[in-house]
């Protein structure tokens, strides 16, 4: 398992061109994959719409095909420093289902992003599924570690639900608490208009293979 970690970490030697036009060019599909599964889950249409509407997809996924890869995205970056994690399930450019497009940092090492659960994360009838917002968590504390320069695996999350979380616009922020050599406490919290739904602390360890291949990594950098 580290050494996928670490064989996924990859200089793909694009030009900031290269990754702009990648960018621009996949970043629209995914945003059109995510109204499709929110389509497949509202859509109305008798059966003679939805089996066309089949067929078009059908014929989209053929030339897409023609050219792909077949494992997971890793983390990749260039010459200019520009890391993607463009397959990240909560913040991935890539990813249809990541409901978070940017995280951001502030100079105080507050991480948050603001962000819409559509009707796709439904838990509770009407409400955010409680492993989504613990997904959304797990990230931000991650990335306010990292952040704050001492990445590391989740290796304890500790979520408190102390209301319902509805669906549609939330807001998500993380700090660190405390370093204790390996490890890196963080607490954060999920919100919406009326106040915080969810809370968590997160124990964040940078493991022994992390520490040895630190000289040769960057672990900090913010991601895109
Ligand atoms: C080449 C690339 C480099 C770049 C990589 C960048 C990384 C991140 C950067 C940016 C991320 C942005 C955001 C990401 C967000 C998403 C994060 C996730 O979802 S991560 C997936 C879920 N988590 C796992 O799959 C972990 C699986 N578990 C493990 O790998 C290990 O168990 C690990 C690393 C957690 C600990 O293993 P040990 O061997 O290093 O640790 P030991 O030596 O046993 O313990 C060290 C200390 O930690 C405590 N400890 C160990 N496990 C603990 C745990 N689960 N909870 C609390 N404390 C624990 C121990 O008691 C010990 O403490 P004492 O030094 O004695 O005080």
């Amino acid at each position: 398992m580290t050494d996928s970690i670490l064989d996924l970490h990859i200089n793909d030697g694009l030009t900031d061109e290269e990754i702009d036009h990648e960018k621009n060019t996949y970043g629209p599909l995914a945003e059109d994959v995510r109204e499709l599964i929110l389509l497949a889950l509202q859509t109305r249409v008798d059966a003679d719409d939805v089996a066309r509407a089949r067929e078009h997809l059908a014929a989209a996924r053929e030339i897409l095909e023609r050219d792909r890869e077949t494992g997971p995205y890793g983390t990749r970056y260039n010459d200019s420093g520009r890391y993607r994690t463009w397959g990240n399930a909560v913040m991935g450019l890539r990813n249809a289902i990541a409901p978070i497009g940017e995280i951001h940092e502030e100079p105080d090492g507050r991480v948050w992003a603001d962000f819409r659960l559509n009707p796709a994360y439904e838990g509770p009838a009407g409400h955010t599924h409680g492993g989504v917002t613990a997904l959304v968590l797990d990230q931000i504390l991650g990335d306010a570690a990292r952040a704050g320069g001492h990445p590391g695996m989740t290796g304890t999350l500790t979520v408190r639900y102390r209301r319902r979380t509805p669906l549609g616009a939330l807001h998500a922020e993380a700090r660190i608490d405390r370093v204790e050599g390996r490890k890196t406490f963080v607490k954060g919290h999920i919100a919406d208009a009326e106040g915080v739904c969810v809370e968590a602390e997160g124990i964040f360890i940078a493991p022994q293979w992390m520490i040895e291949h630190r000289e040769n990594l960057d672990t900090s950098p913010r991601r895109e």
